[in-house]
Order: structure tokens, then sequence, then C-alpha cells
């Protein structure tokens, strides 16, 4: 796998890199990373590691303006790609002066039973032997760069984010320890992999535990119900190949919630039997929504792990594998981890809200190219400052108030958490989904804005009676005896769906624009 950037192409071009040197060592050059998530993805990144490189995965789904922003902004070097994006990713090399190459087809072992929809791939790996093989190069440092992951921008323009060797294997070293990953797990991986969710949660961690990671390649709720049930027939036998670890955002377990509640009654009991049968499911991304929580649990027996992260530093506070889960808490610091609430007038807190700051082996080691803005990021005692205002609960727990530029909204004097808000209209009959945000207001400086998705039943009936589904009247009447009356929306409108990102995020900065024109 080393040589495989100083091979020739498929089309016979010479591909070698620039920056590599008469070795075909790669010596930090960035290669540029384009696959559906599959074996040959992670033979992408171990390839490029292994060789020296620095690994860039590339979002399928970015639009081309913003592929090349992120191939220009890192000096990508070389491609990879599969067969399926080789005409687009060409092309678009051509646009950047930048090599291109295939990847080459990976074998991949089937799982045993026959999976109709839509065939998954297995990975086994061992990323200690890797790391150990990476180690007996001695060419490749532990500080030296080996990823640059985008951010998805939500607060700017996309920054990459630098990931070192050694931060990488300190992050799957504390995942593993914190979550009980061993071999005998078998993941459902259906993330995108250019976020560290997909990527680290759900791939490198377990490649490390010596775990198989099947993957979905594109979710699909009869997939994964489907995937469990084989696992778990309802005749009490486990499968050899039975999924036993599953992670999601928030939005993957509503769609399968939408799913299951679209099942015959005995679809639904085999899919909650096998569901129950899975050591350990997992959310985060964004904030888990209580209701969702607790129908989850209803449904499946499990009371998801919610954890918090960041590309800058991967996994830094979770909930415990054994122990109590809190609702609306993403639980303590992970192993090796710091965390601190800075407040406003720059002094620590133990107990009030302030800016969460991070210290941890996994940081990353800087923004690319940008070091002015990796400067500001850190405060004394090397701790990362994450942007999310955040308290704690009487034990020790961490409520994550949302991002302070976005979620933080500023009402009449208060400092009002829209997330908080969120969660409070998330249980209303009505509502399916919710984004709150502050809207200039002259008398008020904000004004609280819901943005509610009915459900379908709700918009039905209201269909009939030729009525909107909720009126900002019986909202604000609903909310009396739940919000104080400065946190109740005082605007409402009503969409069939919010515009989401890959990761299931809401882009609040976008839906302000849109909504101040
Ligand atoms: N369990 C969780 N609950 C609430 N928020 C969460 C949770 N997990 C992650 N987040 C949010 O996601 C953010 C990290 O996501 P990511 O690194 O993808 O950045 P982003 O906000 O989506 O993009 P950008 O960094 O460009 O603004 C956190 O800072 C936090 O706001």
């Amino acid at each position: 796998m080393c040589t495989i950037f100083c091979a020739e192409n498929m089309d016979g071009k010479d591909s070698s890199v620039n920056g590599a040197n008469a070795t075909g060592f790669l010596c930090g050059a960035r290669i540029g990373i384009v696959a559906k998530p599959s074996p040959e993805f992670v033979a992408g990144i171990f390839g490029t590691w292994l060789s020296g490189g620095v690994a860039v995965p590339l979002a399928l789904s970015y639009p081309e303006v913003e592929l090349l922003h992120v191939m220009n902004d890192s000096d990508i070097s070389m491609v990879l790609s599969t067969k399926e994006h080789h005409d687009i990713m060409e092309s678009i090399s051509t646009k950047c002066s930048t090599r291109y190459s295939l990847l080459p087809t990976v074998e991949s072992i089937p799982p045993k039973i026959d999976a109709q929809e839509p065939l998954s791939s297995v990975v086994t790996s061992s990323v200690s032997s890797l790391m150990a093989e990476i180690d007996t190069l001695k060419k490749i440092k532990g500080d030296d760069p080996a990823l640059i992951l985008y951010t998805s921008g939500t607060t700017g323009k996309p920054k990459g984010v630098v990931h070192t060797h050694e931060g990488i294997l300190s992050q799957v070293q504390i995942l593993t320890e914190a979550w009980g990953y061993q071999s005998e797990d078998q993941f459902l991986h259906c993330l995108p992999l250019h976020h560290v969710h997909g990527l680290f949660n759900a791939l490198f961690a377990p490649l490390y535990s010596g775990s198989v990671v099947e993957f979905l390649p594109k979710f699909s709720v009869r997939g994964v119900w489907q995937r469990w049930r084989e696992s778990y027939p309802n005749d009490g036998s486990k499968n050899d190949e039975a999924i036993t670890v599953f992670t999601g955002v928030p939005t993957v377990y509503t769609r399968l919630l939408q799913g299951y509640d679209s099942m015959n009654p005995d679809q639904q009991s085999a899919c909650s039997y096998a569901a129950k049968q899975l050591r350990l499911m997992m959310c985060g991304s964004s904030a888990l929504p209580s209701p969702l929580m607790k129908r989850w649990q209803e449904v499946t027996g499990h009371r998801l792990l919610e954890r918090y992260g960041m590309t800058e530093f991967v996994m830094a506070l979770s909930n415990p594998l054994h122990g109590a889960r809190k609702e609306g808490t993403v639980g303590k610091p992970l192993p090796r981890v710091e965390a601190k609430i800075i407040m406003d007038d720059g002094t620590e807190t133990k107990t009030g809200v302030g800016e969460l700051c991070i210290k941890s082996p996994s940081l990353f080691k800087e923004y690319w190219k940008r070091p002015e803005v990796t400067a500001e990021s850190f405060i004394d005692g090397g701790f990362f400052k994450t942007g999310d205002t955040v308290t704690v609960d009487e034990d020790g727990y961490f409520i994550i108030l949302g991002r302070t530029n976005a979620d933080i909204m500023k009402v009449g004097g208060y400092k009002l958490s829209a997330l908080e808000i969120e969660a409070v209209l998330l249980e209303h009959d009505t509502v399916l989904e919710c984004a709150v945000l502050g809207l200039p207001d002259e008398a008020y400086g904000e004004a609280i804005c819901a943005i509610i998705v009915p459900k379908e039943d709700a918009k039905e009936k209201a269909e009939q009676a030729s009525k909107p589904a909720l009126t900002l009247e019986a909202l604000t009447s609903w909310s009396k005896d739940k919000l104080a009356p400065y946190k109740i929306p005082t605007r409402l409108h009503l969409w069939d769906s919010l515009p989401r990102n890959a990761m299931g995020k809401v882009n609040k900065k976008e839906l302000k624009k849109l909504l101040e024109v």
C-alpha cells in the first residue's frame, strides 16, 4: 500500500506526487480522498499515512465550489477516488492542477447474511498494528500532521483542522476505554466520513479495538432495521456477524422511529426485540431531544449514550457506559480530558454559565495556514475555546446551551439558550422538529423566532379544517407554564421541513439570513 502513490495511475500516466521524495515518501503532501464509506476509503487513509502523507477526506455532498475551496486551501497534491466519482473528480482535479488517481478495489469480507438492501461491506483491521508500522517507518513522527478535516462552516468559512498521528492515537484509545469497544464488536456504520463522528467514533476507534465495521454506504431506515433483525432473529438466536454497536445523530433516530411507526405489529415486535440485543447505542453531533430519547428507550430499551464532540478535539464529554445517562446533558470529561467554563470576564466558574474550554491529548495541532486564528482559539494553559456556551448540573454533568454566536440570543437584557427553548417546544404534541433563533428586533435587541415542522397527522387535521397546524397564540398559551415569559417565542413560522446538512445539523446563520430578508 505504501507505494500506491508512486505507481503509474490507471491511465498509464505518471502520478508521482508533488512534494514526494525520490523514494515516493510523501513528506506531508496532502492527499484528497473521495470515496463512499467503504474499504477503499479506509485503504486510501491508511495508504496515505503509511506513505507519509496527510489525508484530506472530501465530502461527496460538497458542491463544486466548496470542493474547490477545500482542495485549493489545503494545497492538495493528489486526489484519490473510487470509480463512481472518476469523471467528476478527474475534471475538478484538472481545474485545481492536482494529480488524480483511482483507488483500486479493496477486497471486503462479505457478511454471511444476505443483506438485501443496500449492499454493505465489512472491514476489519487493527489500527494498533498499523500504528506500530507507522512507528517502524521512523520517518513519521507523532506530531506530524495526519489528517485535515474541514469544519462544516456553520460559524464561518470552512477551516482546515489539522490532526496529528499521536492525537489520533490518543483519541481512539480514549474512546476505546470510555465506551468499552472490543474485538467482539461489530459496528453498523452509516455516517459521512468527513466528520469526526463517522470517522473516529464509528471507524478509527472500532478498528483500533479490532472490531468489525460494516458499512451501509447510504443511510436507509429499512436497511438498518433489517440488518438488526437479521443479527438477532426473533427465535432467540444470534447471528455470527451480529451488529453490537450503533452510533448516529438525532435525526437518524427520528427517522428510524418514523420507519418503526409505519410497520405492522409483528414487524415492530421483531425490530424492538433485535434492537434490544445490541450492546450499545450512542448519539451526538447535535442536541438529543428529550422526547426522542424517551421514545427510543420505550421502543428499543436503550437509553442512548449522548456525548459531545467537535472537529477540533474529536470527543471530549460523554455520558458513562456504566452509570447514569442523564437526559439533556452530555456527561463528564472523557479520560485524560480537562474541561473548564470561562465566563465573559475571563474568570473560571465551576457552576455558572460560560464558554466551554477543552484540553485533551487529542486536541488538533492548528488550523491549516491560519496561525492567527489558531493562536486566538486558545487560552492560557493550552485550553481550546469551543465557542459553545455551557453549564453543569448538580452532579457535574455538562449541559450544552448552544453555539454562543448562533444559539445564544440576547433578548431584552437576558441571554437565552435556543436549545433550551427547542427542548421545551419539542414536548408539544404538534411539533415534529423545531429550530429557535434570535432575529433583530428594535425593542428587545433580538426577538425569539420559532420555526416549527408540524407532525404529519397534525398537518392533515389542520388542512381538513383549513386552519394552520399551530398558531402563535396557541403556542404562547401552551408555553406559559413551561417557559418564563421572556423565553416564549414571539414569532412563529410553520415549515414542511428544516434544512439540515450531512450531519443533520441546522445552519442557523443561513436561516437567519433567510428570515431577515
Ligand atoms: N451532544 C451534543 N449536544 C449539543 N450540541 C452538540 C453535541 N455534540 C456536538 N454538538 C455541537 O456541534 C459542534 C461541533 O460540530 P462541528 O465540529 O461539526 O462544528 P459545526 O458547528 O457543525 O461547524 P463549524 O465548526 O464550522 O461551526 C459543537 O461545538 C456543538 O455546538
